[in-house]
């Protein structure tokens, strides 16, 4: 295991903290939450009982296999906790995130939920966002135009591909990756994007974190807005 993914295993670990039976939670997707996921595997035969609702078609798949149960917004109305990764976080907790293209859900979810908690390692940080391309989903029809609205803005946008297709989000959408350098003003930025007809949604997530657990060299550190 490398060292990156031993942190990652360690702050999942860590995340258990805030789950208490009874519980529904926020299930994430990406790689830090296939540990979170696997934890939880192991409270849930343990006797924990809480219910899931998954962020992503992945997540799902992963859920079922390891038995832990699953809901959705026909059943309940509210989140208790939400647990979930990102791709970079900033010392405002202001995320990009959507690398794994499940952007949307990971919002929807984040919105309905009591207790926001980030998992990630230290790679994560830095002082502004935008090192990491942001990830914006767009409708598939004229994309191209969009691309073109988007790239007024200051980026380049890349139509994200799979095996030379273009990748397919969970919601049917393309996404368009946009290497903007240095966010400035995130919160302007998500807000201009946004009005753009063929963008659903953007990776910024602007005040939609209560809690960062980041692991660093084997130790995890809490922080809290
Ligand atoms: O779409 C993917 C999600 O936003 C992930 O939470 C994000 O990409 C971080 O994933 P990982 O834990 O694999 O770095």
């Amino acid at each position: 295991m490398t060292h990156n993914n031993r942190d990652k295993q360690i702050v999942a670990h860590a995340a258990l903290s805030y789950v208490q039976s009874g519980m529904t939670l926020g299930l994430g997707t990406g790689s830090t939450i296939h540990y979170f996921l696997e934890e939880l595997k192991r409270c849930v035969r343990e006797g924990l009982h809480i219910q899931g609702i998954p962020t992503s078609k992945e997540t799902e798949k992963l859920a079922e296999e390891y038995g832990i149960p699953l809901t959705d917004f026909s059943e309940v109305t509210k989140i208790d906790v939400s647990i979930d990764g990102a791709d970079e976080f900033d010392p405002d907790f202001q995320l990009i995130k959507g690398g794994g293209g499940s952007l949307v859900r990971e919002k929807i979810v984040a919105e309905a939920a009591d207790k926001r908690i980030v998992i990630v390692d230290n790679t994560k940080r830095v002082d502004k966002l935008g090192r990491f391309p942001l990830p914006v989903e767009v409708v598939p029809f004229g994309w191209q135009k969009t691309a073109s609205y988007l790239e007024s803005f200051g980026c380049a946008p890349v139509l994200r591909k799979v095996n030379q297709q273009p990748f397919v989000s969970d919601n049917g959408n393309y996404i368009l990756d946009c290497a903007f350098g240095s966010i400035e003003h995130p919160k302007i930025l998500h807000e201009q994007l946004k009005q753009l007809v063929g963008v659903v949604e953007t990776g910024l997530f602007i005040n939609m974190t209560d809690i960062v657990l980041m692991a660093k060299n084997g130790v995890v550190e809490r922080q809290i807005k």
